[in-house]
């Protein structure tokens, strides 16, 4: 697996966007410093790294699954693709997803497995697998979900108080027993062809749903930061996970947590000559949740709400599912009817700003 552990190393000459970085067993024991500079991170730029999180050993099984399964024949992997009706789960071939308006192609493939189906495994709840994570799913694929899990929820609970929300409020919208869109992701890029323009691997975008807890090997990931028009990587860090926050989070709580538009490209410099792979773990609420800012039942985001002159996207009634089927199914290269199609798609990246 080139790229997975032999690679040149990320290259000092390209735009860099360094991100706050968090102490997870710090947050856990309640540190005031380190939940202030999560909560920094959270609110500024929705992105940061998390070290200390003891869930290295969990995501390299998590890898080998991804190249085990990436390396089955085509034909054997198209058997689990997704569909073209807005469900996640599955697999997804290159090019199955638009990355812009003007239809361009993605070039990722990925195999993303419910949290629903691998907790309940060998029970279906959402659908099937190909034999590769069948057969890694009680060994490698429920321990990493389960300590994701841990992590995501820890997270969502310092939140939860900061946000001045009663106590459970945010961990109730993502209770373990109900069926959610949460998943894992395992994602393989193919090296840039020599002497090739290089090609959006997944195009700009917000993340669908609460928190992604991202791990990368090489380059690629870049962020805008608000109040710039320029991409800037995101450098891979050994032990470090990179952190953020989807639009659920920025729609409960008014505008207050920043889910903010990132994407992928070729990794930088010499890097580019190799695979990327990267993981993700997606938490997001329960399918029956309504997305909607949560001003009766805090004064914080009330008064977030109160600035907010366009208010239609904090309250537009979808539920959890229903936004998330949106997202997923109007971006896939099939769907595509025009730019309408493709803005149809978009997340909270146009939020109105608080004054
Ligand atoms: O591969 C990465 O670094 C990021 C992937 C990502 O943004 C996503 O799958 O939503
Ligand atoms: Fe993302």
């Amino acid at each position: 697996m080139p790229g997975l552990i032999d690679f040149p190393p990320f290259p000092d000459d390209v735009p860099t966007h360094p991100l706050l970085v968090v102490d997870y067993e710090l947050l856990k024991a309640g540190d005031k410093s380190e939940i202030d500079t999560l909560w920094k991170a959270a609110t500024e730029l929705g992105f940061w790294y998390l070290k200390n999180h003891g869930v290295d050993e969990e995501v390299q099984g998590m890898f080998n699954m991804g190249a085990e399964t990436m390396a089955l024949p085509l034909e054997e992997k198209l058997k689990y693709e997704q569909g073209d009706d807005g469900m996640s789960f599955g697999y997804k071939a290159a090019g199955a997803n638009a990355t812009d308006e003007y239809g361009n192609l993605d070039t990722v493939e990925f195999i993303n497995v419910a949290k629903d189906d691998a907790l309940a495994y060998p029970r279906v709840v959402h659908r099937t697998y190909p034999p590769t994570v069948n057969a890694r799913m009680e060994g490698t694929i429920q321990p990493f979900i389960a300590k994701s899990l841990g992590v995501n929820n820890t997270l969502l609970d310092i939140f939860n108080d900061r946000l001045g929300l009663p106590k459970g409020t945010l961990a109730r919208k993502h209770l373990r027993e109900e069926p959610s869109g949460s998943e894992s992701r395992c994602i393989k890029n193919p090296p840039k062809p020599i002497a090739t323009e290089p090609k959006t691997a997944i195009g700009a975008h917000t993340d669908f749903g609460s928190l992604s807890f991202l791990h990368n090997r090489l380059g690629g990931l870049q962020v805008m930061v608000p109040g710039t028009e320029t991409w800037q990587y995101v450098k891979p860090i050994p032990g470090h996970a990179i952190c953020n926050l989807g639009d659920a989070m920025s729609i409960y709580s008014g505008g207050i947590l920043r889910s903010n538009l990132h994407r992928v490209v070729p990794p930088p410099g010499a890097q580019s000559a190799y695979e990327r792979w990267s993981l993700v773990f997606f938490t997001r609420p329960g399918y029956s949740q309504r997305l909607e800012a949560l001003t009766g039942e805090s004064t914080m985001i009330a008064e977030a709400i109160e600035k907010v002159a366009d208010k239609g996207i904090y309250f537009s009634g979808q539920t959890s599912k229903e936004w998330f089927f949106r997202r997923i199914k109007l971006q896939r290269t099939k769907n595509q009817k025009g730019p309408e199609t493709w803005r149809a798609s978009r997340g909270t990246e146009h939020r109105p700003e608080a004054a």
